[in-house]
């Protein structure tokens, strides 16, 4: 179990990423949501080691994981949010490259593990290809593999499915679910889909702090009977959004249908919904806001 505990994290340019957050993060795939400036990377590169919190504690099954930063570097598999290759050097390669930084220096080892790790991301047939010829979705299952070397009890993945079409995007959680079985990985995205399909566990974070945290069924059953639905002008958006706490907006088939969160039927016209997690989220950002105004 990875425990953080009251970590906060100011910017030299006063910025506060990271306002005391606490979270319990078992054995499993945990979703960290949020939007653009949430505090993601904040956290996810304050657990890494790569910056220090300002206050707070990070263990791993009681492991102070601040304290010994070479160590922690040992426990952990890192995909960071940009991540670089040498564009003409094949994945074969690379990882083998890695591997050695890992501490893999014996090369029969290092082969064994390398091969493994290709195979289970599933770039053995285009090993020798060069990694500047991979798809957005081949890099990234690179980037996987790269992140298991030395089996790693805690993953930690930044935002890795932006830019893939559905099937790499498909192809990646697949993998990321198989890992996620039997180590702490942390998933930290803005896509509310990534986390509805695979994490059992999730924390929803804005503006450094974490609004909530749970099991996704979970959320989504406290919003039962409250989320409704209906089919408006486009003109009158904003009017609605003024008397109602309007969710969401989509265009549906060039309609534009609102998503309302209210205890009873809003007024003629709306029909209740089944909630999902797109309708937590937002209702969460929505609460938030509204705190901070
Ligand atoms: N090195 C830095 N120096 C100053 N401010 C920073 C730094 N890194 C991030 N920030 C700021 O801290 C806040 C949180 O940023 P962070 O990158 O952690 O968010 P995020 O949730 O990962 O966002 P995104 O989804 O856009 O990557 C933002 O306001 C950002 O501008």
């Amino acid at each position: 179990m990875l425990a953080i505990r009251d970590l906060s994290k100011t910017y030299p340019n006063g910025v506060r990423a990271l306002k005391q957050v606490s979270l319990d993060i078992p054995v499993g795939m945990f979703g960290l949501l949020g939007p653009n400036g949430a505090g993601k990377s904040s956290l996810m590169r304050t657990i890494a080691t790569l910056q220090d919190p300002d206050s707070g504690s990070i263990t791993l099954d009681g492991r102070d994981l601040l304290a010994d930063k070479p160590a922690t570097r040992r426990l952990l598999g890192y995909l960071p949010q940009e991540f670089g290759v040498y564009p003409r050097v094949s994945a074969e390669t690379m990882l083998d490259h890695f591997a050695v930084l890992k501490g893999l220096v014996v090369r029969s080892e290092r082969r064994a593990v390398v091969e493994s790790l290709l195979r289970q991301v599933n770039l053995w047939e285009v090993r020798k290809q060069k990694l500047g010829t991979f798809s957005g979705g081949m890099r990234q299952r690179f980037g996987i593999a790269q992140a298991l070397l030395g089996d790693p009890k805690l993953i930690i993945v930044d935002e890795p499915t932006a830019g893939l079409d559905p099937e790499e995007r498909n192809r990646f959680l697949n993998l990321l679910a198989e890992i996620g079985e039997k180590v702490v990985v942390i998933l930290s995205t803005h896509i509310v889909e990534d986390v509805t399909d695979l994490c059992p566990r999730m924390a929803i974070i804005a503006q450094g702090q974490v609004l909530l945290s749970g099991q996704p069924g979970d959320t989504i059953a406290a919003l039962a009977g409250r989320v409704w639905r209906r089919e408006v002008p486009k003109a009158a958006l904003e009017e609605y959004r003024r008397r109602l706490v309007v969710l969401s907006t989509r265009l549906v088939g060039g309609r534009t249908i609102v998503h309302v969160l209210a205890d009873a039927r809003p007024e003629d016209g709306f029909v209740s919904v089944d909630p999902d997690l797109e309708d937590v989220y937002f209702g969460e950002l929505r609460r938030h806001a509204m705190r901070a105004a």
